[in-house]
């Protein structure tokens, strides 16, 4: 953005008699005229390009806002563009809470009126900058402009999988964390000593900062999931993942409540078929976690209901993407979601598996462990044609030359 430098600010008092016609008259305002105290900030950098602002009156009074207008011109004329939207809670305060027109307010009355047609005018100035109407320039800053730049936290299950050894588990581990990987997913569930040791080892290698979940796939009874977990609590698991049976929600709500002490949460959702059973685990505090998956559900519309309804439990949607292709579409989702919906990042992530994104047209791109905005139009479904040939089931050739190596 260039500097824009405001270098003059002009407030006029306009007035409409509507009080002839008494239009606007209502109990208390029986004599209105609709006025504006009208603010233009001019800059140096183009002189068609001017801010307008405008705040409010009924008539007389509008010169007294006029005065706050001109009171307050100073610590705004002089001032950039750029330096004033970099720091805007800063510049909003400067106008607000100034050491000495605060007495004749603060933030009400008069000066406030003064304080809202500059900063109307200063928005105004802004939008103008950019090329937008204002609507779009308050769509599209922050969250979408934070995403664009740094993208949605991930976290990665790729480095322990069930059947992985504790030597591949030590080098991928230590591998994503010099990557810049902070958020691990170890399977457990088969067997309580290896979990013990596989736990161990991981948290030892990702450090107590760091965060370490466990997903058991539904192995477990509700008793045995909280015994199970239990033991494993030293290890400081954010969630313990589909403790149980996929559509047991008061099996969940048990496991829950016994593990909320140790401060484990309840996670599920990739074996959830609906938005029904969604709304009935919500309902019972059964999770704690809402672990959405673009592909179980009916496509985008079920999960927009499912990513409304997790909002209005204010329970976090961390989705499920362990599968092929399912990072690349449920990217698309969790940013929906962080955009329009839920506007956090708190216990908030989207699960990454490094597996078979080279089949995809727009792979995702994960940078620094986060997922970059995909920016390819569409949902990311389209595969690579020679992979689609390659791995048809069961002549492509990756399967015939499977095949011929079993009957060797
Ligand atoms: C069979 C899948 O890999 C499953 O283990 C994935 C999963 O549970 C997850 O990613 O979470
Ligand atoms: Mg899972």
């Amino acid at each position: 953005m260039q500097e824009n430098k405001i270098i003059k600010l002009t407030v006029r008092d306009v007035r409409f008699p509507t009080s002839l016609e008494q239009h606007g008259s209502d109990a208390m305002h029986t004599d209105p005229d609709y006025s504006v105290a009208y603010v233009v900030l001019e800059t140096d950098s183009d002189a068609a390009l001017k801010g307008y602002g405008l705040t409010f009156t009924v008539g007389r009074g509008t010169e007294i806002v006029v005065c706050a207008v001109k009171a307050l011109s100073t610590l705004v004329v002089g001032k950039t563009l750029k330096e004033i939207v970099s720091d805007f809670r800063g510049f909003y305060r400067l106008l607000s809470s100034d050491g000495q027109m605060r007495w004749v307010g603060p933030e009400k009355g008069v000066i406030q009126l003064a304080t809202a047609a500059i900063l109307n005018a200063v928005w105004d100035l802004w939008a103008r900058v950019e090329g937008k109407p204002l609507w779009k320039l308050l769509v599209d800053m922050h969250l979408k402009q934070t995403m664009l730049k740094e993208g949605y936290p991930a976290y990665t299950t790729s480095c322990a999988w069930l059947g992985y050894t504790d030597q591949q588990l030590t080098q991928l581990c230590s591998e994503a964390l010099a990557q810049g990987w902070t958020k691990f997913k170890v399977k457990v569930g088969a067997d309580l000593q290896d979990d013990i040791r596989r736990c161990s080892l991981i948290r030892k290698l990702i450090g107590p900062n760091n965060t370490l979940m466990i997903d058991a796939n539904q192995r477990w009874d509700v008793n045995e999931a909280i015994t199970w977990v239990t033991k494993l609590a030293e290890f400081h698991p954010l969630w313990i993942e589909e403790p149980t049976c996929p559509d047991d929600v008061l099996g969940h709500a048990s496991i829950s409540k016994a593990l909320a002490p140790l401060g484990i949460g309840v996670a599920t959702g990739e074996q959830c078929h609906n938005r029904v059973m969604f709304k009935q685990f919500l309902q019972a505090a059964a999770l704690q976690f809402v672990q959405i998956d673009s592909c179980r559900v009916g496509s985008v519309n079920e999960n927009l209901a499912i990513i409304l309804m997790a909002a209005k439990f204010n329970v976090p949607v961390c989705p499920h993407a362990g599968g092929v292709g399912l990072c690349e579409l449920v990217q698309h989702l969790i940013l929906f979601d962080y955009i329009s919906v839920s506007a956090s990042l708190n216990n908030r992530m989207c699960e990454y598996v490094d597996h078979l994104h080279e089949h995809f047209k727009s792979p995702t791109i994960i940078r620094n462990a986060h997922y970059i905005p995909p920016k390819d139009p569409g949902y990311s479904c389209e595969m690579l044609e020679e992979s689609v040939q390659k791995h048809q089931y069961p002549d492509g050739e990756v399967w015939r030359a499977i095949e011929q190596q079993g009957k060797q």
